[in-house]
């Protein structure tokens, strides 16, 4: 019997679909005051889409964060947001560009003299010149993209920590921003307000067309909401995909990391004389 027909596919019949880069690092070299912290990234962040950054900690994740807000200028290698090169922006480009973010940074806590309702109120007061009434509609309609609208009048310190996130978050898409940075939005959360912020992350990523990057510890939450997980280390990228595939890696060190291992690659005792010295028993 005669072989099959062979058929070979030209390349150009099947387009290689780039997805289309909103954030993207080119060959980036970091760190602070001379010290490296990363080393030779790359990295793309396609619109639309919820990247998360994780990896050990001092991994470098934060630093990914000021770099793309320029809060941090990388030492070689290119930065871009929406295909404008960061390090060339003119201060008011940079200005210009930061309106465009959205950023719920750890630190960033609520201000305690001001009301639920002020807190969200104050991005656009500092940035706008939006009438009152619009500015009301317009917090009111964060606070309610959050679940929160009825606490509009509360004071931080009459609500939880998981409410108090919910504000921080409404005030970060306040400016209706296109990138929001997340930096540990988990942190100190119980697990049920944990599992809110993440559905809520994913839904206002969805329903307001934002593009995300969170930056997060929290391996099942935030594999539930990631289309892509980066993976840092040592100053690099050590491995990155889909939740489920990294799920399924057999990487030792990934499999470490999704399994919170103690030990693996990454070593639970950071390097010390030896023990038996330290203890004087040797
Ligand atoms: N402002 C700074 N000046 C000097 N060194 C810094 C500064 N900020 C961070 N570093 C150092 O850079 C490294 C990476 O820090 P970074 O905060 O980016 O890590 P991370 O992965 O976010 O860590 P974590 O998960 O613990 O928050 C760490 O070794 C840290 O000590």
């Amino acid at each position: 019997m005669p072989p099959p027909p062979q058929f070979q596919l030209p390349d150009t019949v099947l387009p290689s679909r780039q997805p289309e880069a909103f954030i993207e690092l080119r060959s980036v070299t970091c760190g602070y005051g001379g010290r490296v912290i990363l080393r030779d990234i790359d990295l793309i962040v396609p619109r639309g889409a919820v990247v998360a950054l994780m990896g050990v900690s001092g991994g470098g994740k934060t630093t990914v964060l000021r770099l793309i807000s320029r809060q941090l200028v990388a030492m070689s290698g290119e930065v871009l947001f929406d295909g404008q090169d960061v390090a060339k922006l003119s201060p008011e480009g940079c200005q210009a560009m930061r309106r465009r973010m959205g950023m719920l940074f750890q630190q960033g806590a609520l201000f305690t003299d001001l009301s639920v309702f002020e807190n969200v109120a104050f991005p656009l007061r500092e940035h706008t010149n939006v009438p009152e009434s619009i500015i009301r509609d317009l917090v009111l309609m964060k606070l309610n993209a959050v679940g929160l609208r009825g606490s509009r009048d509360l004071m931080p310190s009459e609500i939880s920590g998981g409410m108090a996130r919910r504000v921080a978050l409404a005030r970060a898409i306040a400016l209706d921003p296109e990138l929001v940075l997340y930096d540990e939005p988990f942190a100190g959360l119980d697990p049920i307000s944990m599992g809110i912020a993440a559905r809520l992350i994913r839904d206002l990523n969805d329903t307001m067309g934002l593009t995300s990057v969170v930056v997060s510890h929290d391996v099942d939450e935030t594999f539930l909401i990631a289309d892509h997980v980066v993976l840092l280390a040592n100053g690099r990228i050590v491995a990155q995909g889909s939740p489920v595939e990294l799920r399924a890696s057999e990487d030792p060190l990934v499999r470490q990391f999704v399994h919170a291992r103690p030990d693996g690659p990454v070593q639970f005792h950071q390097p010390a004389v030896d023990a038996g010295v330290d203890f004087g028993v040797r």
